[in-house]
């Protein structure tokens, strides 16, 4: 009995745990990363009681009844050594700076006598607004977060907010889940290099482009992206230069019932296993390692690769890289469909309102129908008929 898709899949993320690794980075390098450890404050934000208006600094209780204040100091941002404010008198202060000792509120330059600044006069008096209360206008230090406390918790998606967090309190390298390094290989002495000429029989690589695109999308690194035609001595040589740089190899290609399986011979000889799994498409698996290095393979039609690559890798991936497994849903079939027994059918499918419709054929050379799909459609193995309007698991693509 051929193996089932679960059964596969339980194997296939097996052989891919020990991809999850952590790693410091800075935080330029942590954009998009998963945070393996709670990010603590190294300094309270605001770090010292600071003011929020360019204006005065005041003791709200001096300024009753228009009172004319002597103002006696100058504070821009970023000075230090500032001196304790002498009740009845003022300080100029901007936005940011440190607020004296003594004084409890700042008020805006336009809410007093003053009005407006002029570069470099610091006018010798002023009067503020009737009502001035205590503590307006004061960012309190430790008001956003003290030290020490936890400003980004581990699991945590680094989002631009939450990077400045970081930067903010001080943290300037991250703990986060690794990207693992992943080699992509196309088998098959057919294949050309898309932008370039088409020869007699041959088919321009798909399955590169895709198998990369996907890796980075679940948040792997590509390290190898690498062709090799049908001779055993090239794809050894590629596998191994491809397993010596990666955490992981996919392979297309070279894996059913043909005379030039190179795959299969090859890695077949080397302990990868390979086997018929109940699902259409993507049929023919390996899976095993290649000197040490993990290595998936997948079959060579295009709409097999991807598939295989959504239902058997993606999720192993991103947990590798700490995040959750791609979304699936529910919905509800938008017209009847008809399923062979015995596999496991994906069917790529488009979304239509709520409800989701098969589109294109079955054939798994569909590579540009398949473009239109923004779902697979997952009908059990033991189904063979659904009715409109019944519900059925999607992964997104
Ligand atoms: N006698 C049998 N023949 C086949 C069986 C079978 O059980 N018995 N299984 C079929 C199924 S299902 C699949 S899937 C394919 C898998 O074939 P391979 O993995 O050996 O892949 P190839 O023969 O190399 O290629 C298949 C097909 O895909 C095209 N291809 C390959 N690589 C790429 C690429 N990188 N980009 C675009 N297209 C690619 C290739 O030209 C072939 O047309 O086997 C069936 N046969
Ligand atoms: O199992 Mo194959 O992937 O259908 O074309």
């Amino acid at each position: 009995m051929a193996t089932t898709l679960d059964e596969h899949r339980a194997d296939v993320e097996a052989l891919l745990a020990p991809l999850a690794r952590r790693e410091v980075t800075g935080l330029a390098e942590a954009a998009g990363r998963v945070l393996a450890a709670d990010v603590a404050a190294l300094a309270p934000v605001p770090a010292f009681r600071n003011a929020q208006m360019d204006g005065f600094a005041v003791r709200a209780a001096d300024t009753a009844d228009g009172a004319t204040l002597r103002v006696v100091a100058e504070v821009p941002a970023g000075a230090r050594d500032v001196a304790a404010l002498v009740p009845g008198t003022a300080a100029r202060i901007m936005t940011g700076a440190p607020v004296p000792d003594g004084a409890d509120a700042v008020v805006p330059v336009e809410r007093t006598s003053v009005g407006a600044f002029s570069a470099g006069v610091r006018p010798p008096e002023v009067s503020c607004e009737p009502t001035v209360e205590p503590g307006q206008h004061v960012r309190e230090a430790g008001s956003d977060v003290g030290a020490g406390d936890v400003v980004v918790p581990a699991g945590s998606l680094l989002t631009p907010t939450r990077l400045a967090a970081c930067a903010a309190t001080g943290v300037g390298r991250v703990e986060v889940w690794a990207r693992p390094h992943v080699a992509v290989v196309s088998t098959g002495a057919e294949l050309a290099v898309p932008g370039e000429p088409l020869a007699p029989g041959q088919v321009y690589d798909a399955n590169a482009t895709a198998l990369a695109a996907a890796v980075a999308l679940a948040g792997g690194e590509l390290v190898v992206q690498a062709r090799t035609g049908d001779e055993p001595g090239d794809l050894e040589r590629v596998l191994a230069d491809a397993a010596g740089r990666a955490d992981l190899v996919l392979t297309s290609g070279g894996v059913s019932q043909g005379a030039y399986e190179v795959v299969k011979d090859v890695l077949g000889e080397r302990g990868v296993r390979f086997r018929s799994v109940a699902m259409q498409p993507g049929g023919p698996q390996g899976w095993g390692t290649f000197a040490g290095t993990p290595l998936v393979a997948f079959p060579g039609n295009p709409v097999s690769a991807q598939v295989s690559f959504v239902v058997l890798v993606r999720d192993a991936l991103r947990r590798a890289v700490g995040l959750p497994p791609a979304p699936r849903g529910r919905l509800a079939l938008a017209v009847p469909v008809a399923s062979p027994p015995g596999r496991r059918q994906l069917l790529r499918g488009v979304r239509d309102g709520a409800r989701v419709r098969p589109v294109g054929g079955a054939g798994s050379h569909l590579v540009v129908t398949m473009a239109r799909a923004d779902v697979l459609i997952d009908v059990p193995q033991d189904v063979t008929a659904l009715a409109e309007g019944d519900e059925v698991e999607v992964w997104e693509l």
